[in-house]
């Protein structure tokens, strides 16, 4: 296997006792799109500090290209970082902005010239030298900071929450670019996000994070498909997560024999969560499917309809392309094969019962 380009050897952090990272081990690899997931507070930023070097762990070590670089300042690294707040400089016009890094460094005037048209270019902003930073909508003031950050060359790009100012249709607008600026850079990009669309949309991989530990890390496809434990369902898209004592006898009828440990005992003995996602619900004539119910709630999502069936007990939500109105018989159908059983976490790395054969 090759040395990973970044590699976190188990980094714990802690802010006034209060622990934030406890032994995290994270590698990434060359040219790899990662991305950092989980909930507000969950450690996804210094995590990101710590790999940029503005944050010390208290433990554990950084490498880089196989050289530990846990001591080593943010400006001898070869990384540079996005964040959030822009944070241009609002008397200085575009260029001066972009080429401010290599100005430090003592680069030739022609030579920064050059890179700060190559950087416009590369952001779609080709021309907007002279122009000032109030003059430019808050997304192209992003792709400004962001020009400022490829100017450098960086091996690795940090990138904090870039497009979470911004408003949706220009966030869905960046995402496409920065995985064709990613492309053509042929660099390493490690973003940091709570927003799982976009996770899923830009990613090689996603790193699912809760509260300081890994819940799950791999592609996108897998992380949506085959989420590991209840947290990672509920975080990743909608999710129906059941208790399987609640519909025990139901739940042999839909698995049939494919999830024997249910006819074993399993669900009594070890309660398991079962999770269905909303889009592999299908609602067929009432007496047809397994479990019979009402539509109780309706709601029009533009490409689908949300709705919630009463049925054995449980609200099911449900995403179908038919509208069902309000107080429709229905009667639920689930392929067993879109079903996830999983165990109740007991400690923090549980894993999922496969029911895949
Ligand atoms: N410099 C600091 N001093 C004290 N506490 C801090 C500091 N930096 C982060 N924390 C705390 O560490 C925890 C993790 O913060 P972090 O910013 O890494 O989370 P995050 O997952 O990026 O969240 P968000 O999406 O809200 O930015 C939070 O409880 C935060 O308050």
């Amino acid at each position: 296997m090759s040395t990973p380009l970044i590699d976190l050897v188990n980094v714990s952090k802690a802010f006034d006792k209060n622990l934030v990272l406890d032994e995290l081990n994270l590698s990434i690899k060359e040219n790899e799109f990662m991305t950092l997931l989980g909930p507000s507070g969950c450690g996804k930023t210094t995590t990101l500090r710590i790999i940029g070097g503005f944050e010390k762990p208290d433990t554990g070590t950084v490498f880089f290209d196989g050289k530990d670089i846990t001591e080593i300042s943010p400006n001898k690294r070869s990384l540079n970082t996005v964040f959030q707040k822009y944070a241009l400089f609002s008397h200085m016009n575009i260029e001066e902005n972009i080429a401010f890094g290599l100005k430090i460094k003592g680069k030739s005037k022609a030579y920064i010239k050059d890179k700060v048209r190559y950087a416009l270019k590369l952001v779609n902003l080709d021309g907007f030298e002279k122009r000032s930073v109030a003059s430019l909508s808050g997304g192209q003031q992003q792709r400004i900071a962001i020009a400022r950050a490829i100017v450098n060359e960086p091996k690795v790009l940090l990138l904090d929450e870039p497009l979470g100012a911004l408003d949706l249709k220009l966030r869905q607008d960046m995402q496409y670019e920065l995985i064709r600026l990613k492309n053509e850079l042929g660099i390493t990009f490690v973003y940091v996000t709570h927003d799982q669309e976009e996770a899923l949309t830009m990613s090689d991989t996603v790193v699912v994070m809760n509260q300081g530990y890994i819940q799950q890390m791999g592609s996108p496809e897998d992380i949506y498909n085959e989420p590991e434990n209840a947290f990672v369902a509920d975080f990743i898209g909608d999710s129906n997560i059941i208790d399987s004592l609640m519909i025990e006898d139901k739940l042999v009828e839909i698995l049939g024999t494919r999830f024997s440990c249910v006819d074993t005992g399993f669900g009594r003995n070890r309660p398991v969560d079962v999770v269905i996602r909303p889009e592999d619900i299908e609602l067929w004539e009432p007496g047809k499917g397994t479990m019979e119910g009402t539509v109780s709630h309706l709601i029009f999502k533009g490409v689908h309809y949300e709705m919630e069936v009463m049925a054995g007990g449980y609200e099911w939500l449900v995403h179908s392309t038919n509208c069902y109105p309000v107080g429709t018989k229905v009667s639920i159908h689930v392929d067993p094969f879109n079903i996830q059983i999983m165990k109740k976490p007991e400690s923090e790395d549980e894993e999922a019962v496969g029911v895949d054969e």
